[in-house]
């Protein structure tokens, strides 16, 4: 069965909408960078409507140190997930789970880094380029995910209800991770793309 990740969610609706429909993870954007930013005030709000087994992911994105730690304060995700630049040791630097995105805009070249985060407990490869910003909606070369690796990897970038499952089959990824795809608008998530994102990947028979 592949897990799925609902991010960028900034409203108590849509996180109990997520969970009602089954995700596994919800993710809340915790940089500034983003157009889906929420602060770790409103974060925490939002986690107080996350129901037990489902869990909470923090993004960040070449966030200044101290902010993450306030993040961790605060919010006390279930994990991190850094997409940006970060080092290993950056990412490591909290006390807390972590996933490492990988930019797979470059295509193959990009591949060699998903050796660089050994501590991760998922890489994260999404469709931007290097030093680019994610949750644009940009897909990659889905057959270019690797087979081989130790960790579990989730399938990012440019998935919608129409593509999730090919995306699936071709990937064979231990989780999808979805923002723009299930939206009406930056941070607003529409129902019926919801239900047809989440229907569309429980539907593709596990192997
Ligand atoms: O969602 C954002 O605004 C965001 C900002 C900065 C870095 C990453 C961001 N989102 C992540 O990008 C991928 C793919 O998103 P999409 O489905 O293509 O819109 C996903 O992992 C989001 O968590």
């Amino acid at each position: 069965m592949t897990r799925i990740k609902c991010c960028g969610l900034t409203r108590v609706d849509d996180v109990q909408l997520a969970a009602r429909l089954g995700a596994d993870a919800v993710g809340f954007v915790l940089t500034r960078k983003s157009k889906r930013f929420v602060d770790p005030e409103a974060a925490a709000r939002l986690r107080d409507a996350v129901p037990p087994f489902v869990s909470v992911v923090a993004l960040v994105m070449d966030d200044e140190p101290a902010y993450v730690a306030e993040v961790v304060r605060v919010l006390r995700p279930d994990m991190l997930q850094f997409h940006g630049m970060e080092t290993a040791a950056q990412c490591a630097a909290y006390g807390v789970r972590w996933l490492k995105a990988i930019a797979m805009g470059e295509g193959e070249r990009a591949l060699a880094r998903l050796r660089d985060y050994p501590g991760a407990a998922g890489l994260l490869l999404d469709g931007h380029g290097l030093g680019e910003q994610g949750g644009s909606g940009q897909r990659f070369d889905w057959s270019l995910m690797p087979q081989d690796l130790a960790q579990p990897l989730v399938l990012a970038g440019g998935l919608t209800p129409a593509n999730v499952a090919e995306a699936i089959r071709v990937a064979r990824p231990w989780a999808v991770d979805v923002s723009s795809g299930i939206e009406s608008s930056p941070g607003i998530k529409d129902r019926d793309k919801m239900e047809r994102f989440i229907s569309a990947v429980r539907a593709v028979p596990s192997v």
